[in-house]
């Protein structure tokens, strides 16, 4: 397994105000699997991306990712596991207005003052449609070009695995279907494992396995048959 999340409890407020919002919960993934998260509003999708990403410490549980137990690390080195090993997309982006398009994908890199892999950073922005837009800036680039940009950007680590949280949920239709297609097309080229919360089923039924949480719970986990 490339990530595994054990009895994962996640409470927000006190008292009155207290929400469960995972309540022991476990998780497996496989590596090179594509694997969508769905569920009503508020039933803790986004709570369990983050926790499984390193983002949000849970309440009790552990996670693991390629074997090492995130939340018993130190901050930095946390940060620097996330940098490396782990992808983010976000719903609105997430990318530096000042910098240009190149200059946002390899950012990760530089942050960890690693070597870019040229020839490996002009793979992944042909594979993403953006030889174009290379030196534009964020402002000159429609949702679902800033969204290849920030999946460029996940991607430029090479990392193990990449979280998206809501990837199409401030695109259109057809921006939404262009973005989920290109997250797939890495994830067959480059054998990564991807983990992604949507509440569209439309944009859902690309992955490999579905997971629907219900009230901070797993209420159906569904793969795909593979033919
Ligand atoms: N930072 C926070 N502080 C307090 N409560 C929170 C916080 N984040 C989430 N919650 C609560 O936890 C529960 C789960 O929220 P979460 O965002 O994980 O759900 P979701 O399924 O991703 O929802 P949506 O689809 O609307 O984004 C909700 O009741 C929410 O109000």
């Amino acid at each position: 397994m490339i990530l595994e999340g054990k009895n994962l409890r996640k409470t927000y407020g006190f008292d009155d105000n207290k929400v469960d919002a995972i309540k022991n919960l476990s998780i497996d993934i496989e590596e090179g699997t594509f694997v969508a998260i769905v569920g009503r509003s508020g039933s803790g999708k986004s709570t369990l991306l983050h926790v499984l990403g390193g983002l949000v410490e849970p309440n009790a549980g552990e996670v693991f990712l390629e074997g090492q137990s995130l939340y018993n690390m130190n901050d930095d080195t946390l940060t620097r596991l996330r940098r490396r090993r782990m992808g983010f997309v976000f719903q609105f982006f997430n990318l530096i207005s000042t910098q240009n398009v190149l200059e946002n994908i390899v950012l990760p890199i530089h942050l960890d003052n690693e070597q870019v892999d040229n020839d490996y950073i002009e793979e992944v922005i042909q594979l993403l449609g953006l030889e174009d837009k290379k030196y534009a800036f964020i402002h000159e680039l429609s949702g679902g070009q800033q969204q290849r940009v920030a999946i460029a950007r996940a991607l430029a680590s090479k990392p193990a695995i990449i979280f998206a949280d809501e990837p199409t949920g401030n695109l259109d239709a057809k921006s939404s279907q262009e973005v989920v297609d290109l997250l797939k097309i890495a994830q067959r080229k480059y054998h990564e494992t991807v983990i992604m919360v949507t509440h569209d089923e439309l944009i859902a039924s690309i992955a490999d396995r579905i997971i629907t949480i219900e009230d901070g719970q797993i209420v159906q986990d569904t793969r795909k048959v593979v033919k």
